[in-house]
């Protein structure tokens, strides 16, 4: 039933391409639509986006931007994922509303070591994985090219061109001169940087295509105004829109703070997770955004959405694409069994720190070793220690009515006693009281009451 995405279908035409970024809602603002798709259809080209490394991971707010130049490369196109070791040493005032620190140039390679191999999961890089197509995506940095370039040229080259008076005008530059924190003189430089990319990579790779989220609409212009100053050359830029929640919210955060794309820190469960619980609102709105689902699916999911409220098929089918593309069929694998055990599925061997992440947000209470020697601890007193039943009268009923599970076994005796082999090798034993309340027994170490 998993349906892993895969790269090598069927080229689609440009025509193809720019109709499919029009039904998914991703043209936010084209520089010149008409132009573009002539350019596309003129053969194929190179468009590239790019990414500063904040992080050594991505998270889910970069993912639309990577099935963009996904989209591109499956149209035949050859995409350029350009990581900013030289911008993110600056940081992009677009969209943001304080001036940031600087990051180390330590830190910095670990992130942009961090970052490339995740962009391996959505594109096909020149001469990887056996890609032979004509169009394998290129991985630059711009630190290479402007670690050499001295200030003082670069001011001569660069800096002549702008227009103080247009950059003034620039969105990301008035909203912050207007604010309390101000705009360094340095991150108001950042644009100089982005823009001269772009003529780098027009004039070294042919690129005459930048895209980027509806915050770069400014850098992305700015860049085509260099071009066309310094090469006379026409370039094209198209932003998508930002990805939000119905209520105006970015999409991406939970309390915990970021959706990342590393294993190690949101895992594929975690991942699978937060899609399964995308709102109806703004399902429909994340398969478009984010997934190569089909038309004809889409339709029918949303109409799914629409005539059952709450089933979640749509959230499913999203949660099962997204978790395939970013941590492949074991990791899709992985976090479907865990929800399954989540639905009073069979643990199996399910692991300790599994078993604790799955009931992350379940109550849970600490019992040692000396509880389960011997006689063991007696189930009717564990129901009780561990929230599920206020009295022993209530926890044998639910026994005798055949709705307590401990590890989601069903529990028949009342006189049923917790023993150390109940654990099966782990710490934890997970308790439910019929279909969905859960609660932990946590073994611990020493003392407990
Ligand atoms: N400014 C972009 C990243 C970027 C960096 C360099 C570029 O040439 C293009 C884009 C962002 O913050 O998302």
């Amino acid at each position: 039933m998993t349906q892993s995405p895969e790269l090598n279908d069927a080229s689609p035409s440009t025509d193809d391409l720019l109709n499919e970024l029009r039904w998914r809602g991703l043209l936010h603002q084209i520089t010149d639509e008409e132009g573009l798709g002539k350019l596309l259809s003129s053969g194929p080209q190179t468009i590239y986006i790019g990414f500063d490394p904040t992080a050594t991971s991505l998270h889910v707010g970069s993912m639309m931007q990577l099935m963009m130049l996904r989209r591109f490369q499956r149209a035949g196109h050859r995409p350029i994922a350009l990581v900013g070791g030289a911008t993110g040493m600056i940081g992009d005032p677009s969209g943001k509303s304080e001036e940031r620190n600087l990051l180390s140039a330590e830190q910095l390679q670990l992130n942009v070591d961090g970052v490339a191999a995740q962009m391996r999961r959505f594109l096909q890089f020149e001469g990887e994985d056996g890609f032979e197509g004509k169009n394998g995506a290129l991985l630059l940095n711009n630190f290479d090219w402007m670690q050499g370039y001295s200030y003082l040229e670069f001011l001569r080259d660069v800096g002549k061109n702008f227009p103080v008076g247009t950059m003034m005008g620039k969105e990301s530059v008035r909203s912050r001169l207007n604010s309390e924190a101000g705009l360094s003189y340095t991150e108001f430089s950042y644009m100089l940087l982005q823009a001269y990319d772009f003529v780098h990579l027009s004039r070294e790779h042919g690129c005459r295509i930048q895209a980027g989220g509806s915050d770069q609409w400014g850098n992305i212009t700015a860049g085509i105004d260099l071009g066309r100053r310094m090469t006379g050359q026409q370039l094209f830029g198209l932003t998508a829109p930002l990805l939000t929640t119905s209520d105006g919210k970015k999409m991406g955060k939970t309390e915990n703070g970021a959706v990342w794309l590393d294993p190690e820190r949101t895992s594929p469960y975690a991942f699978y997770q937060y899609w399964v619980n995308v709102a109806d609102d703004d399902v429909m709105r994340c398969i478009a955004y984010l997934t190569e689902i089909e038309k004809d699916e889409y339709d029918e999911l949303a109409e799914r959405t629409e005539q059952s409220a709450g089933e979640r098929a749509a959230q499913k089918r999203l949660a099962q694409w997204m978790t395939t593309l970013v941590h492949g069929e074991e990791g899709i694998e992985s976090a479907q069994r865990a929800t399954q055990i989540l639905f009073g599925g069979e643990l199996g061997n399910t692991t300790d720190d599994q078993l604790r992440e799955i009931f992350a947000d379940v109550p849970s209470c600490d019992i040692s070793q000396d509880q389960i020697d011997g006689d063991g601890l007696w189930i009717v007193e564990a129901l009780q220690l561990a929230g599920l039943c206020s009295s022993g009268g209530e926890a044998r009923r639910s026994v005798k009515e055949n709705s307590i599970y401990l590890n989601n076994c069903r529990v028949t005796d009342e006189q049923k006693r917790v023993v150390g082999s109940d654990f099966d090798g782990r710490s934890v034993i997970v308790l439910r009281r019929g279909k969905r309340k859960y609660a932990l027994l946590k073994l611990v170490a020493g003392a407990a009451n």
